[in-house]
């Protein structure tokens, strides 16, 4: 995840659209030194849980699917992880990976109870396709074997998941540059050690190499609490709930530099308190900061990688 970090830092030394308040960052890190509130993976007890494989293949397939729920106002991540836990529980071949590639968008629609078409529910059906094709292609039809490849290292899961996973190449070029973020294969590395308690699958040596997770909540908690300023044309744009286009200069700088902040936190922190943190525990506090305030007015960019 090195790549992750050197270039979220140079967008953000680069920036011209959303700039880092460096005394917005102290005062937070000052706000939460002596205690980051820690917020349990799960709190919502939404997920499945079985402490074996099968949890792995549900966590693939979830963060396979972890992304843009915007579009329908009335759907969030938590009918998604729901919707996948209630199908795994009423049949626990629904995630084979022969099954995950023939799913169809009425059917995937069916497995989340969902009334209508769902979110870029194409993309999701041929993502499913996708992970189905290739767990069964290279791992045995799965996810345990990917994640037992490993070596118990969240960089070189995140590394294996890249290379052989199209969809979860979560990256952009800015000004001239490759910028890589990796959202949905760092969550899916949080999620293990999350939900494994850092044991057995979820042991992951190098948990701290992980960034937080560039999704459109996080950026808005951070500006809502002065950690990042927007400038006045991209603040009209999120304002008024305009898309803004996967790609672009304004969304690059949203989400690295989002990347870029935790880190600068997770630092000042650690120099005042002499602890060290992780940005794992920054992002689920940030986040469940951030879906506890719905008003909260976030960025709108059709995408399949967050
Ligand atoms: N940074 C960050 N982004 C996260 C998550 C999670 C869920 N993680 C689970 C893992 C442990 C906990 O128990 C959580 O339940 C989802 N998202 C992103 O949010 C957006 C969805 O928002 P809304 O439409 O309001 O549901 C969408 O981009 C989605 O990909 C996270 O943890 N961190």
């Amino acid at each position: 995840m090195e790549e992750v970090r050197a270039t979220s830092a140079w967008v953000a030394s680069h920036s011209s659209h959303v700039t880092l308040d460096s005394s917005g960052i102290e005062s937070l890190a000052e706000k939460i030194k002596d205690s980051i509130p820690k917020v349990e993976w799960n709190f919502e007890g939404i997920h499945f849980f079985d402490n074996g494989p099968l949890t792995v293949q549900y966590l693939f397939v979830l963060d396979a699917l972890n992304f843009c729920f915007w579009p329908d106002s009335e759907m969030n991540y938590d009918h998604l992880a729901v919707g996948l836990k209630e199908a795994l529980q009423n049949d626990s071949s629904a995630f084979d990976a022969d099954r995950l590639q023939k799913y169809t968008g009425p059917e995937l629609r069916k497995m989340l109870k969902w009334p209508r078409p769902l979110p870029l529910e194409d993309e999701r059906v041929r993502l499913l396709h996708e992970v189905g094709f290739e767990l069964e292609k290279s791992f045995d039809g799965k996810a345990s074997n990917l994640v037992k490849s490993c070596e118990k290292s969240a960089a070189n899961l995140v590394a294996l998941i890249t290379s052989h996973f199209p969809g979860f190449r979560d990256h952009s070029v800015y000004k001239g540059r490759q910028i890589f973020i990796y959202k949905r294969a760092q969550i899916f590395a949080a999620d293990l050690w999350g939900a494994f308690k850092g044991q057995g699958y979820g042991e992951l040596k190098d948990i701290e190499s992980v960034t937080m997770f560039a999704d459109y909540i996080v950026p808005a908690v951070l500006q809502h609490l002065g950690v990042l300023r927007y400038s006045h044309s991209l603040s009209s744009i999120i304002e008024s709930n305009r898309e803004i286009t996967s790609g672009s200069e304004e969304e690059v700088e949203l989400r690295a530099c989002t990347i870029h902040a935790v880190e600068e936190i997770r630092e000042s922190v650690q120099r005042k308190s002499g602890k060290q943190v992780l940005s794992v525990e920054l992002d689920l506090w940030l986040w469940a900061y951030g879906v506890r305030y719905p008003s909260l007015q976030h960025h709108r960019t059709l995408s399949i990688y967050y």
